[in-house]
Parts: structure tokens; C-alpha cells; sequence
């Protein structure tokens, strides 16, 4: 048997850019072979020989050629055009140097329904395709006229009874319709299946082509069981090439080598869920454990670290500790580290160039910082080394998607935590009632950012994401999925917008890029943290009120209790309950949450989304000194 994982493949059509670039993109993301899409082949100028060696050149192979389209069960005068026409893409694929050509099932609405005549067409073609060397692969689409489950493909396939001809497997044809690979393993020998392409999707609701041609994303991208059909592939006995054949919009206008580098990501993902008794374990460590969020590191300069101190201070932070040898402050309250980086020449320092004051680098509890980095370096990801003093730690660091720094801590390592290492602590004590620790971090995404971001904080640090939602923002959408690790210690909503006019699209572009829009700080009890405080709150109408009354049923006294500090609430199916309130925004750039959970309340509030940004639109960004 083999050795596992399986070869890595690409569709040239996940891809933007010219021919040639796709293969380069492929090749430098590690990928060992391509599949030629046969528009990406017509639209280039230059001979297949020239592809053939190009692929040569950059070390991978073409494990295929496609589509071949609307073949099998035409009448005649077109059963033997259809003929004359493969022989003239045998002719392209000798020249390619691949020997698998994918035949998909027919959509035409001449065509027969008749799986015996269907058999009789692709045996002639298989018997052609064998008189060079060549094999056939049929892959049922999901809309084909007659053909659109792998039973019926296979059932072709096997009345067509020629070693040349063979079974592929599409996880969006089969995954799309409901279907699943039950039945595969006893009925069809693991060789019978010549080639297996993935590709996951979002669950939407419109018609199969639609969401195929434009929706398709890569493995753990979206939401349809793909580990489960590729774990029954491989049960069927299946060694071929996995391959990525994902139609998205927006990755094929998004730069090749990213889009390239997430594709193999993906499958480097999915070895690492595969891996099973079954199936040997692909040299992947496991996903750290996460204990929560150690802090949060602000880009800054000299005048925007002491508006932000202020802005800080009003919450109930206070200034605890000095680093000992740069222009670094730890702003601290009861479990939340906050620090203001305006050291000039560091990460930090970058980063505010490039942003201004923003969030540039989370650091997260983790239980094994070696083996985080190592299943980060494994999965793609780029790492950071900052310089550090003498007797300063070091904390290893991983580069996220939007460019910040996600710094990994392993709390209780021997010896000094890194406040007293690195710190000059400053003596001082939190007003009663301060906040407990960070409950969420909220990123606002530029277009097309979602799904990147998804597969880097799933693969990387075993986050799960919740099925997408939309939110209603005054000027637009803004579309919002939230992870969370299985314990809910590190939860990331992320926003994404396609109008620049709401607040996720004016952050995305005043911030020249993703970052972190608002961090909510949990307490255990919102009302008491912000009596008396003075915080900056952000207003919420009376009408919010007035409905919430009429929705939970609440008591008069409990709501004029939220009205009093603007505090808004949800409950969940289970009488969980969230309770919480936000600040204005700082510069209108970010913003703070207070978060009360109880009951065991798992989400974010998003029936108060539209409240909250409609409050947003209307309300003045802080200004110091109270302006
Ligand atoms: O959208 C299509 O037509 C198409 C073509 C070839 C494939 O392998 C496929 O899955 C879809
Ligand atoms: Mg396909």
C-alpha cells in the first residue's frame, strides 16, 4: 500500500492569472500536481508542449486534463462528432503528457436517458482512449441531465466493463445534493476510482450549477462534511491524488500564490483530521491547547499611546507596569493585560506605520508554545521573532492573515511570568468589580478575506466557526462568522463588508486593511461594572427597550435597569442570557465591549447588531479630554 498522505493536487481554475502563473503559483505552494482546465489551456498562446515542460521544469506532474462535456447518450450524426472530438483532446493531452482525461456527465437536454447507451458511448471512447495509452474518468455532475449521482456514474461505468475507463468523485457533486459516499467501499474497487477532487462550500440556498460555479471554497472553508467523504475514499482503497477543484469568485481575483498557499493548507488540514486508526497519522502536532487571551498589544506613538491611556482609563485600566527597556506600557485591569507598544523600530512600530494606532499582535495561552510553532510552520504559516533584552523571554510568534502578530504564552512555565521579566510592575489596585478577562475579539475582513482567515485559525489553532450570519448595518451588510475553541476561552468574531460605508467597511478602510475592530471584556456583572464609571457607553434609543419588553417578557424594573446604562440583551432557546454594553469608538477605529454571560450563553448578541451599528453610524468617536 502506499505510504499516506496522498498526493496534493490543484485545478488550474482555483487560480488567477495566466496559465503559466497558475503553475508556478502551485508549484511554489508545494503542490505536486495540476489539473489543466481546458479554458485556462485555450486562452494561452503557446503550445501544450510548452506547459508539459513547463510543469516539468517546476517539478509537477498534470495528473489531468478537463472537462470533456456532453458526451455520452446523443444520437447519431453527434455520437460520432462527440468521437472525432475526443480524439482531438487525445491529441492535446499526448502533447500535455497526461493520460487522464475527465468526462463529465452530460447536460444537454438531447441527451438519452439510457445508462446502456451511456455505457456503449464511454466504452467506445474508453477503447479509442486505450489504443493511446489514455484512460477516462466519469464524474457525475450534480445537474447533469440524467447523470447527477456517483451510483448512476458508476453504474455506467461498470456496465461499460473497459480497464480504461474509471470513476471520479467530486465532494461538491455528491456533498451538494445530500448525497454521501455510503456504499462506496462494498461496491466499487478502490482502482475503479481514478481521481478524487475536494473542494467544501458554504450552505446556501439557490440552484447546485450556481453555487458550484461561484461558491466553492476549500476544505474546512465551509460547511459540507468533506473529512467524512474523503475518509470514504480512502476507505474504498482510493491512492490516487487528492485534488482542489474550487470555482470561487473571489479567489480567482485574489493573488495566485495566496490563494495557492490556503488550497495546500486545507489539505494539510484535512490529513490531520483524517488521521485515524485507519488512516496513518500525518506528522502534523496537535492543536495547542487554548487557555485564553494573556493580552492584546496596541501599535502606537507618543501622542496616540497617552489618547488611548485615557480612553483606557475611563473603562477602569490603569497603568501597571513599565517595560524595562522599551517604550512599551502595560495598561492592566483585574484579568485583562492591555499593552501600548511605541517602541520605534519593533514589529510595533512597522505596524502603526502601515495602520495607525490599532491592535498589532494577541497573545494566547497555550499549553505548548514548541509544538504550536512547529504546527504553524507545518501548516504554511510565516513566524515572527521580535528582539528581546537581556533576561527579557522571548515569545514565539505566529504571523495571522491580516499581518498582526498572534503571540503564543505558555502560562506557569518555570521561572518568571513575562510581566515580571520583562516589566517594571507598578504597585496600584483595580476599583471593585473589575473586568474578569477577554471574552471575544472581533475582526473586521476586507472582501474576500472570510475564508482565509477561517482555514488559518481552524487549522492552526483548532478553532471552530460557526455557520455564517448576515448583519443588518444602516449603510449595508456586513456578513459575520465566529470561531471559538471547543472550551469558548478564545472566541474571534470575524466581519466582513461589501459596502466601505459601514462600520466593518469604514474600519477596513480607514485601517488600510483587516485588524481588530472591538475586544469585549468579560465581567460578571455588567450593570455594577459600569454604575458610577463614567465610561464612554454608547447610546442606545428608547425604542430598543420598548421592544425587548415586548420580546422576553421582561419586568419593568429589569428594564428600566438596562436602559439606565444602555445595556443591551439576548437570551438563547436554553434561558441563557447575554447582557452588554459598548463604548463609542476610539478615533473611529476600534471600540470595547462589556460582556455578562450567564447560563451558559454561547453567542455574540446578534439580534442587537443592528442596534449597535445603527448607534454607531450616529455616535461621535471619543475625543480626549471629553470633546
Ligand atoms: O462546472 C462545471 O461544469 C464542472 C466541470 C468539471 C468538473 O469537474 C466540475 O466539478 C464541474
Ligand atoms: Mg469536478
Amino acid at each position: 500500500m502506499p505510504e499516506l498522505p496522498l498526493p496534493k493536487s490543484i485545478a488550474t481554475v482555483c487560480l488567477s492569472g495566466s496559465l503559466p502563473d497558475k503553475l508556478e503559483a502551485a508549484a511554489s505552494a508545494g503542490f505536486q500536481g495540476v489539473e489543466i482546465f481546458e479554458p485556462d489551456l485555450l486562452t494561452h498562446d503557446g503550445p501544450p508542449e510548452g506547459i508539459r515542460s513547463m510543469a516539468a521544469d517546476l517539478g509537477i506532474a498534470i495528473t489531468l486534463f478537463q472537462p470533456f462535456r456532453d458526451f455520452e447518450a446523443v444520437p447519431e450524426p453527434q455520437r460520432r462528432r462527440n468521437l472525432d472530438r475526443a480524439e482531438r483532446k487525445f491529441d492535446v493531452m499526448q502533447a500535455l503528457g497526461t493520460d487522464l482525461l475527465l468526462v463529465c456527465s452530460n447536460v444537454q437536454e438531447a441527451a438519452i436517458d439510457d445508462p446502456a447507451r451511456a455505457a456503449a458511448d464511454l466504452r467506445e471512447m474508453a477503447e479509442r482512449a486505450a489504443a493511446r495509452g489514455l484512460r477516462l474518468g466519469y464524474e457525475a455532475l450534480a445537474w447533469g441531465r440524467h447523470v447527477n449521482r456517483w451510483r448512476q456514474a458508476w453504474d455506467i461505468v461498470k456496465r461499460a466493463d473497459h480497464p480504461a475507463l474509471g470513476l471520479i468523485l467530486d465532494s461538491f457533486h455528491t456533498l451538494s445534493l445530500g448525497d454521501t459516499l455510503e456504499g462506496l467501499a462494498e461496491e466499487v474497487p478502490g482502482d475503479r476510482i481514478l481521481f478524487v477532487q475536494l473542494a467544501d462550500a458554504p450552505r446556501l440556498s439557490m440552484d447546485v450549477l450556481n453555487w458550484s460555479r461561484h461558491f466553492r471554497n476549500f476544505p474546512g472553508q465551509g460547511e459540507l462534511p468533506v473529512a467524512e467523504f474523503t475518509r470514504a475514499v480512502l476507505a474504498a482503497g482510493y491512492r490516487g491524488p487528492l485534488s482542489l477543484e474550487v470555482f470561487n469568485d473571489g479567489f480567482r481575483a485574489a493573488p495566485a500564490r495566496r490563494i495557492a498557499r490556503d488550497a495546500h493548507r486545507s489539505l494539510i488540514w484535512l490529513d490531520s483530521v483524517l488521521a485515524a486508526p485507519s488512516v496513518p497519522a500525518a506528522p502534523l502536532p496537535p492543536a495547542p491547547e487554548l487557555g485564553g487571551v494573556e493580552f492584546l498589544e496596541f501599535a502606537v506613538d507618543g501622542p496616540g499611546g497617552r489618547d488611548l491611556s485615557a480612553f483606557l482609563s475611563t473603562l477602569g485600566f490603569r497603568k501597571a507596569g513599565q517595560h524595562r527597556s522599551k517604550a512599551v506600557e502595560l495598561w492592566r485591569q483585574g484579568g485583562v493585560n492591555l499593552v501600548l507598544n511605541a517602541e520605534p523600530d519593533s514589529a510595533a512600530a512597522g505596524h502603526f506605520e502601515l495602520h495607525g494606532p490599532s491592535v498589532c499582535a494577541t497573545a494566547l495561552r497555550v499549553d505548548d508554545a514548541a509544538r504550536a510553532m512547529s504546527r504553524a510552520e507545518a501548516l504554511l504559516c510565516s513566524t515572527w521573532r521580535e528582539r528581546v533584552g537581556e533576561g527579557e523571554r522571548h515569545i514565539p510568534a505566529v504571523r495571522a492573515p491580516d499581518g498582526t502578530l498572534i503571540l503564543l504564552v505558555e502560562p506557569g512555565a518555570a521561572g518568571r511570568n513575562i510581566w515580571e521579566s520583562d516589566f517594571h510592575l507598578l504597585p496600584g489596585d483595580d476599583r471593585p468589580g473589575a473586568l474578569e478577562g477577554v471574552d471575544h475579539i472581533a475582526y473586521a475582513l476586507a472582501e474576500g478575506q472570510m475564508d482565509g482567515f477561517v482555514l488559518f485559525h481552524r487549522a492552526v489553532f483548532g478553532l471552530h466557526p460557526n455557520p455564517p450570519m448576515d448583519l443588518p448595518d444602516p449603510q449595508g451588510l456586513v456578513r459575520s462568522r465566529a470561531m471559538a475553541d471547543p472550551a469558548g476561552r478564545v472566541r474571534m468574531p470575524l466581519n466582513v463588508s461589501e459596502s466601505r460605508q459601514t462600520a466593518t467597511g469604514r474600519f477596513v478602510s480607514a485601517m488600510a486593511g483587516a485588524g481588530v475592530h472591538h475586544i469585549a471584556f468579560s465581567t460578571p456583572d455588567a450593570a455594577g461594572f459600569l454604575a458610577g464609571r463614567g465610561a464612554p457607553v454608547l447610546r442606545i434609543p428608547d425604542n430598543y427597550y420598548e421592544d425587548l419588553g415586548a420580546r422576553f417578557g421582561l419586568a419593568d424594573p429589569v428594564l428600566e435597569a438596562l436602559e439606565r446604562d444602555h445595556l443591551l440583551y439576548d437570551r438563547d432557546a436554553a434561558g441563557g442570557e447575554f447582557i452588554h454594553a459598548y463604548t463609542v469608538s476610539f478615533e473611529d477605529r476600534f471600540f470595547f465591549e462589556i460582556v455578562e454571560r450567564r447560563g451558559g450563553y454561547d453567542g455574540y448578541g446578534a439580534a442587537n447588531a443592528g442596534v449597535r451599528m445603527a448607534a454607531q453610524a450616529r455616535a461621535r468617536p471619543w475625543m480626549p479630554g471629553g470633546g
